[in-house]
Order: structure tokens, then C-alpha cells, then sequence
């Protein structure tokens, strides 16, 4: 993992933007698998900046809330259609998503990584860090799932999004799993944000353990990770 610090969020946005255009001048019809939260935001608005560049892309949602419908507008799909798919003009043959209602969550699953396997593996997948070391919604644990799954969220990234805390259901998320993750061909790992510096020490000791998902970034050749000083 090559570690890159930037002098504040604009800086680490362009960093990352940058480093997208360059991929996507090598690839124009590049499989990006897109992060949500607020440490993407700044790099997706700089990528608008040149959208032409994206005319090919295609976007995969790497994870979704589990108890909030998509509409919702604090769903990961909400989040994507305002910063990334509106701005860039991605059409819908260009975006695979799915749905996370409860009835649907195995066949979800099972329709998500098979279009993993038949289209991947991602060109570049982002990612940013939650406060408890995770990935996406890899949560710490025991072990850790490759596949796209159901993952049942720990209390710091419920209270992320205060909404999900009201649902009757354990709140669960679905999201690509740990081998996907790691297969892709480039990772961009965006890391900013308030209550993440136990997270941060965990990652930069260099030893891999499931009790923080991040830490296996290490094992990746290709991983920019850029973190705001
Ligand atoms: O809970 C989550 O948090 C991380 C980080 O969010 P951010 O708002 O600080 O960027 C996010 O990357 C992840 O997808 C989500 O599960």
C-alpha cells in the first residue's frame, strides 16, 4: 500500500481524481466500484470537472443501507445519483445496483456476485474508512466474508446515519465482500473524517488481523491510499 498524506480534503480529492483520469485514459470503459460517505465527495466533484473522460465507465454500488428505502434520500443510491451518476451523466446501462429490501437480500446477493464474476474484476475499486477499521460494510469479526453479502453493522456505523437506529430490524447493510475488494485491479483508499485516528494507528502497525478489514489492504500491490494530514 503506497501511503500518500494530503494537506487537507481538496488536496486529497484532486490527488484522487487525478489518479482516476489516468486510469481512464489507459481504459475508457473502466468497471469502478463507488464508495458513498463523505470521503469520496470532493473526488467525485472533481472527476465532473472533466466528465467527458467518463463518457465509457462503467459504475458498480459497492454497499447499500439495509432498512431504508432507496429513495430515501440518505441511501447509498441517492448519494450516488447526486455526486457521481448525475454529474457524470452515467446512464443506467452503465450502473449495475441492487436492492436491499429483506425479501430480496439472498437473490441480491447471489445476482450481485455473479455479475462480479461474469464482469469483473473492478478496474478501481474506492474505499473509505469507517471509525471501526472497516471496509465498505466489512465489519470487524472472527472472520471475514469474500462474497458479496448481508452484514450486520456495528453500532459505529449505524450511528453514521441516525435513521438507521429507528428501524425495528438488526440494521444490516448489504456489500462487496473481501476477495472482490482485493482482486481489483486498482484500489483508491480515500481516508478523512473525525474519530478514525484508533483506526488509522491499527492500520499503519502493518499487521493484518479481521478485527480491522482495512489492514488487509496491505496485501493488495496496487493501493493508493491518501490520507488527510
Ligand atoms: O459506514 C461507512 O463509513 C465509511 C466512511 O464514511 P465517511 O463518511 O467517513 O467517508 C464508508 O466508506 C463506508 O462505505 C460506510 O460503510
Amino acid at each position: 500500500m503506497k501511503i500518500t498524506y494530503c494537506k487537507d480534503y481538496q488536496n486529497m480529492s484532486q490527488k484522487a481524481a487525478q489518479i482516476i483520469f489516468d486510469e481512464v485514459m489507459h481504459k475508457k470503459d473502466l468497471l469502478f466500484c463507488a464508495a458513498t460517505g463523505n470521503s469520496p465527495t470532493g473526488m467525485y466533484a472533481e472527476m465532473a470537472k472533466n466528465k467527458a473522460a467518463f463518457s465509457e465507465m462503467r459504475v458498480v454500488k459497492m454497499d447499500e443501507w439495509g432498512i431504508i428505502p432507496l429513495s430515501y434520500p440518505d441511501s447509498c443510491e441517492s448519494y450516488l445519483e447526486k455526486h457521481l451518476l448525475g454529474p457524470l451523466e452515467i446512464p443506467s446501462d452503465r450502473y449495475t445496483s441492487f436492492d436491499t429490501a429483506s425479501e430480496k437480500v439472498q437473490e441480491e446477493c447471489i445476482r450481485m456476485q455473479k455479475f462480479i464474476q461474469e464482469s469483473g474484476p473492478f478496474d478501481i475499486c474506492i474505499l473509505g474508512l469507517g471509525k471501526n477499521g472497516h471496509i465498505a460494510f466489512n465489519e470487524p469479526a472472527d472472520s471475514l466474508e469474500p462474497d458479496f453479502h448481508k452484514a450486520i453493522l456495528a453500532p459505529s456505523t449505524i450511528q453514521h446515519d441516525p435513521a438507521l437506529s429507528q428501524g425495528e430490524e438488526p440494521a444490516y447493510g448489504l456489500c462487496v465482500g473481501m476477495r472482490d475488494i482485493l482482486q481489483s485491479k486498482k484500489i483508491i483508499f480515500l481516508v478523512t473524517g473525525k474519530g478514525k485516528e484508533a483506526a488509522i494507528r491499527q492500520i499503519m502497525e502493518g499487521k493484518i488481523t479481521t478485527q480491522c478489514p482495512a489492514s488487509f489492504l496491505w496485501l493488495h500491490p496496487n493501493t493508493d491510499c491518501l490520507i488527510v494530514e
